[in-house]
């Protein structure tokens, strides 16, 4: 997948199926979520953010979002509890969003979206060697979405807007330390799981996904910074803005969302 999986240039999401077969499976992400139809599961625990510990590296555009990835060499920064069985270890964190005004969420909730999407990517270090190996396996993966509604200036959100223009171009990085994302969670850490995949090529049906149900608030300010990242290269002549970076709900196809 090139960095323009997204851009309607290039061709988006309806033709990913043909280099990605999986993109018709059974468990294909994201979804529409219809709350009177998720079912209450008593066995499911309340999650558990331990990111005290967390040691971000760099912020990077890799061509169809902007990235922050993290230090993973040990359970310094782990998601527990809800619906999984291990502790699973923060990798990165990134963000889908819409064009001016228009929505930008991946999960959708009663067919309604948000402006953007917030997703906290952990592996499954008990049961896997690598993050390359875990992004394969069913349970390898737990991806904490986070919806962005618009509102006021978000208090935190500009130290990752300010550092925006450095990575305006697909392919570039910086440094961006000591960054801890506690600071962009809502006040309830009540939450919708369902298994799911990643939301772009591969496409791997490796995701358990815990979508929290309350947004934060961002200011249609701080969400224009992301529009002005580039899908392109700094060598190429042509400059698409990255926006609608986002695939649209899929198929349920039988599958039980639970809540907490
Ligand atoms: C085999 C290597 C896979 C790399 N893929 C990264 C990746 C992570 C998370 C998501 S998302 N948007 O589902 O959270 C998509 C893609
Ligand atoms: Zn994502």
């Amino acid at each position: 997948a090139d960095s323009c999986c997204f851009c309607l240039v290039c061709q988006g999401p309806p033709v990913w199926h043909k280099n990605y077969p999986v993109a018709q499976g059974n468990r294909q992400s994201p979804i529409d979520i219809i709350p009177h139809q998720t079912s209450h599961d008593p066995g499911l625990g309340p999650i558990t953010l331990n990111y005290d510990q967390c040691t971000s590296i760099n912020i990077t555009n890799n061509g169809h979002s902007v990235v922050v990835e993290f230090e993973d060499p040990d359970d310094r920064s782990v998601i527990l509890g809800g619906p999984l069985d291990n502790p699973y270890r923060l990798k990165q964190f990134h963000f889908h969003w819409g064009g001016k005004g228009c929505h930008g969420s991946e999960h959708t909730v009663s067919g309604n979206s948000y402006a953007s999407e917030l997703h906290l990517v952990h592996w499954n270090a008990v049961k896997y060697k690598t993050f390359g190996e875990a992004a394969t396996a069913p349970d390898g993966l737990a991806v904490l979405g986070i919806f962005l509604e618009t509102g006021d200036d978000h208090r935190w959100l500009h130290m990752i807007t300010d550092a925006l223009y450095m990575v305006k171009f697909k392919g570039s990085v910086t440094d961006f330390k000591a960054f801890n994302p506690k600071c962009l969670l809502p006040s309830s850490l009540h939450y919708w799981t369902y298994l799911g995949s990643l939301t772009t090529p591969p496409l791997h049906e490796s995701v358990i996904w815990i979508v929290l149900k309350e947004p934060i608030i961002v200011s249609e300010k701080q969400l224009g910074k992301f529009r002005m990242l580039l899908f392109t290269g700094e060598e190429e002549d042509e400059r698409i803005r990255m926006e609608n970076n986002f695939r649209p709900p899929q198929p349920l196809k039988g599958r039980k969302v639970s809540f907490k």
